[in-house]
């Protein structure tokens, strides 16, 4: 509990101890009634009888005092609650490695950050004070009852006792069904989150609505697990609560025989079944709120598993490097449970200058130039940048380092200035003008209607896939890092936006030490360096004319191209 509290961890405290002490008066109010009750039936004077009755209505103030203060944490932190741990786990998503990261699931990550946390933080600020009323009560009860007839208090501590196993054997039966449900709603959140974006195919393939058997086999899952779910915590509660009240009925039988013989007068008999009646409310409770702490317990799970994941490992924290060469030294790298992708690659990149990198579909292109922005790391051998290692940089200082375009481009549903401004937050309204005229698109935004404010979301599908490309550029001009990193950023353009995002490009590496991967080798003809993968292996090194001359994989590669355009 207090690992989901955070840093409202006292607050959470102290709303427990109020919660302990309204239970304590309470426990005394009922107590008051043997007392009052023997002094209404035993004909006391009134004056005693009204001050018992003053006492009791004393006791009910008081403890609605305390409750109300235990109940302050539920309205004041607990929405921080919430907020504290979306935050934390945005965090430890942001540690995660990047192969890690999209290794999993969208539609049960947002599952986690959204339903998971609500339930942790429901155990939180409700269900932790119920349980420590409902525990604290029968027992304090059960004391009470104990210190007015030690008989009943030993009854009642028995057929209680005994039925704790069958309590905990239809427990485990009931346990998996909670289990059950919270796959199926992640799984069906996955689901919309895939058909959403997958609509335009569902649509094409006549497979939208009702008509879509993946939604329709996912919702069908989840109303069988949903009803079967509901069915089962409707019998488990009211199983328990038929157990429950069976040591109640003993000890109303154990009372009469009791009265009966008259080893126990009426009044106190009457007081202390009363008191009983009350023990027993409070367990039915437990058996309610147990199947709700185990939703919690299942949602607390899923919620360590992402903050307990493990970043990539730092080495001895060094300066953040004053050059930008970058080196592969005998790098090695293979995904979890596959083949290795790259082979004791050796490369040299020298500050400022292009390099490309070109292969056959899937020969390691991208794995490679991941590989510099720490997406993982390599399995053996080391990537230097300005001669230090890149495990011995944080995040930041990575991050600060380089920028990295890809062919598909993310733009978040923000105005066209907050788009590019990610880039530098802190830049002047000149310099992002200037970072998107240098990518080409300053015009592009002026002709729209809000220009810079306008939001992506309304013009996001109308914004073609070179126009989103040239934000992304502009972004990328803007933040200025010393090294850019280029995935296939024009393959899927069009030759007219190509061109448009090529000078944007050309903007944008002026300077720097570029590596970029590409398909088209016409855009290569200029760089400093090409290299050729083919299964993981480099096979050939050199400039444009160099490749062409050596009259190898590059040359055909080249040839094929010219053929085909
Ligand atoms: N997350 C992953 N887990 C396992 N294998 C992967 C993963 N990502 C890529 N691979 C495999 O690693 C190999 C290299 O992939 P990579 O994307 O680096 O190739 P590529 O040359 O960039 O391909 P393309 O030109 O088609 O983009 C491929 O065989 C691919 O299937």
């Amino acid at each position: 509990m207090m690992e989901i509290a955070g840093s409202y961890g006292r607050y959470f405290r102290r709303s427990l101890v109020y919660t302990i002490i309204a239970t304590l008066i309470q426990v005394a109010s009922y107590a008051v009634l043997v007392p009052l009750m023997m002094a209404i039936c035993h004909d006391k004077p009134n004056t005693e009888i009204w001050s018992w009755v003053g006492f009791y209505a004393a006791t009910i103030v008081v403890e609605v005092f305390f409750r109300l203060k235990s109940m302050n944490f539920n309205y004041q932190y607990w929405p921080c609650v919430i907020g504290e741990q979306r935050i934390r786990l945005a965090e430890a998503l942001y540690k995660m490695p990047l192969l890690q990261l999209r290794e999993k699931d969208v539609g049960d990550l947002s599952e986690i950050m959204g339903s998971n946390v609500m339930n942790a933080a429901n155990a939180l600020s409700s269900l932790a004070n119920i349980f420590v009323e409902v525990v604290s009560l029968p027992i304090l009860l059960w004391v009470a009852i104990t210190l007015f007839d030690y008989r009943m208090g030993l009854i009642l501590a028995v057929s209680l006792i005994a039925m704790l196993p069958i309590l905990y054997k239809i427990q485990a039966i009931y346990n998996s069904s909670s289990a059950d449900l919270d796959r199926a709603d992640a799984e069906s959140a996955s689901r919309i989150i895939e058909y959403v974006k997958g609509i335009a195919v569902f649509k094409a393939t006549s497979q939208a609505g009702a008509k879509s058997p993946r939604l329709e086999a996912v919702f069908h899952d989840q109303q069988e697990i949903q009803s079967h779910g509901n069915k089962s915590s409707a019998s488990y509660i009211s199983l328990c609560q038929f157990i429950v009240q069976l040591a109640l009925v003993i000890l109303i039988a154990f009372a009469g025989y009791l009265a009966q013989k008259h080893s126990l007068n009426i009044p106190k008999t009457v007081a202390l079944v009363i008191i009983a009646v009350h023990i027993i409310e409070p367990l039915n409770t437990i058996a309610a709120i147990s199947k709700l702490f185990e939703i919690a317990e299942i949602s607390l799970q899923r919620i360590k598993n992402i903050l307990n994941s493990k970043g990539l490992p730092q080495l001895q924290p060094q300066a953040i490097p004053q050059k930008f060469d970058i080196n592969f030294n005998q790098v090695t790298f293979e995904y979890p449970d596959s083949p290795v992708v790259l082979h004791d690659i050796d490369l040299a990149l020298p500050s400022e200058s292009l390099t490309g990198v070109v292969g056959s579909s899937g020969c390691g292109k991208t794995t490679l130039v991941q590989l510099i922005a720490r997406f993982a790391d390599p399995t053996k051998g080391e990537i230097k940048i300005g001669g230090v290692d890149i495990r011995s940089l944080t995040q930041s200082q990575l991050s600060s380092l380089l920028s990295i375009v890809y062919q598909d481009v993310w733009l978040f549903n923000d105005t066209i200035r907050a788009n590019i401004l990610m880039g530098r937050p802190e830049a002047t309204e000149e310099e992002l003008i200037h970072a998107a005229q240098s990518a080409n698109i300053h015009d592009f935004i002026c002709s729209l209607p809000q220009r810079y404010d306008t939001l992506v979301g309304e013009v996001g599908s109308s914004l073609s896939g070179g126009e989103r490309q040239r934000i992304s550029i502009a972004r990328a001009i803007l933040k200025n890092t010393p090294i850019i990193i280029l995935d296939e950023p024009t393959a899927s353009l069009d030759s007219e936006s190509e061109y448009a995002v090529q000078r944007a490009i050309s903007s944008l590496i002026k300077g720097k030490t570029v590596i970029m991967v590409a398909h088209r080798l016409n855009t290569l003809t200029a760089a400093d360096k090409i290299i050729v993968l083919d299964r993981g292996s480099i096979i050939e090194e050199g400039c444009h004319e160099d490749l062409i001359k050596n009259k190898s994989y590059y040359y055909n590669m080249w040839n094929t191209q010219l053929k085909l355009t």
